[in-house]
């Protein structure tokens, strides 16, 4: 069987190890490449324990990425934005193609880069060539085409898959759309900060970003795409103390004359052929545990019928913040790119990081 060569730039991230793991798994894919500057020189199978003719392959040092990646047709980018902004016009001229898990190039809006990401956008004209990468929700087609995938972020990826059914029917009300979501500390990625230790963490649970989360503009650009209409919302994240794992709780109502069997059947049949969606039969079964370590995403919702808040829907999703959120996602994107079946690799899985 022909196996395609890959390349993981930022291959030493929570992402990015996720990722090698994942496609050192993949039957139709030769890992060519891993860049990480942390763990030049070493081995996968001595930083990760893979086993087989893969286990001998080096970390390069990621100054020489673009000239590595050359060997690639697609490469997976698991760094920090402003490095992928850099690295993706370099890739694509040489004729490789890219999935970007960063925000670089998911919104088409420049303006919001400075805003919500504190850079110019130095490529504007590849945000209008990017694919926005969640097959749910995009076209499966455009992304089998691109040459350039933004991947979605893990919150985004959550808080859309959440209501975007319900907004494509047009059953909630315009301009009452709140989310609530939490996620594990992976999210934040290797790197860390003070706020981030064990002891700032362990045993606390708080807000961050209010009001100014980089992920606001991004879902608010998709339910845009599916609504045909600006959804206006408001997008709160919180740091759970856990490793990884995101559970979103999104807010709405009814439209008038909407109705909830309409609202549940909307959710049950926008999933019905899509392989990691589980509609679940209410909110309460949405948790972690069942998505952790899978590129699933379960969700659920009720509508209120106590008579407290008539018309009241409550939607939870949840997802694995580093699969579905971030490398289980891209992979997913690379099925689809490389026209292999959609779940390769991604049907049985469990966590590997940390
Ligand atoms: N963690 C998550 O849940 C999610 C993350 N993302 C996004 O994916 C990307 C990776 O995230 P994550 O894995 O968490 O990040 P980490 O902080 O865990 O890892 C960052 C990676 O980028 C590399 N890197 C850092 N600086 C540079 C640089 N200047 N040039 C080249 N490589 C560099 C690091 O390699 P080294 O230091 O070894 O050279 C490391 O491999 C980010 O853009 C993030 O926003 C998206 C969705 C979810
Ligand atoms: C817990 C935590 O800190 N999570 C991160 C989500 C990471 C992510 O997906 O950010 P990008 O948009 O840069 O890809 C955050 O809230 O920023």
């Amino acid at each position: 069987m022909h196996k395609a060569a890959i390349g993981i730039i930022g291959a030493s991230g929570y992402s990015g190890v996720e990722a090698t793991h994942l496609l050192a798994a993949h039957e139709r894919v030769e890992l060519r490449l891993v860049t990480s500057d942390r763990w030049k020189g070493e081995t996968v199978g001595r930083r990760l324990g893979v086993m087989g003719p893969l286990a001998g392959l080096r970390y390069e040092p990621q100054e020489r990425s673009l000239e590595l990646a050359r060997g690639c047709e697609v490469v997976l980018l698991a760094t920090p934005a402003e490095t992928s902004l850099e690295l993706v016009p370099g890739l694509l001229a040489a004729g490789v193609r890219v999935i970007d898990l960063s925000g670089a190039f998911r919104l088409r809006d420049t303006a919001a880069y400075p805003t919500f990401y504190n850079f110019t956008h130095a490529a504007p004209a590849l945000l209008e060539e990017a694919v926005y990468g969640l097959p749910e929700l995009s076209s499966r087609e455009r992304i089998a085409q691109a040459r350039l995938v933004a991947n979605p972020g893990c919150y985004a990826t959550a808080c859309a898959l959440s209501v975007a059914p319900l907004l494509r029917a047009g059953l909630l009300e315009p301009g009452s759309l709140i989310f609530d979501a939490a996620s594990g500390t992976t999210g934040a990625g290797r790197k860390g900060s003070e706020d981030l230790s064990f002891s700032e963490v362990d045993e606390d649970f708080r807000a961050y970003r209010v009001l100014r989360h980089q992920h606001t503009p991004e879902i608010a650009q998709t339910l845009a795409g599916v609504a045909g209409r600006s959804v206006p919302l408001t997008f709160t994240a919180h740091l759970l103390p856990l490793k990884r794992g995101i559970l979103v709780t999104a807010y709405s109502r009814l439209a008038p004359g909407a109705t909830a069997a309409q609202a549940q059947a909307a959710l049950r049949d926008a999933y019905a052929s899509s392989p990691f969606i589980t509609v679940e039969s209410s909110p309460d079964a949405v948790s972690l545990k069942g998505v952790v370590g899978t590129n699933r995403c379960t969700v659920a919702l009720a509508v209120d019928t106590t008579g407290h808040d008539p018309g009241r829907v409550v939607v939870t999703a949840a997802i694995d913040n580093l699969v579905k959120g971030a490398a289980g996602q891209a992979v997913q994107n690379l099925n689809l790119m490389k026209g292999w079946e959609e779940t390769s690799c991604l049907s049985t899985l469990r966590s590997f990081t940390p």
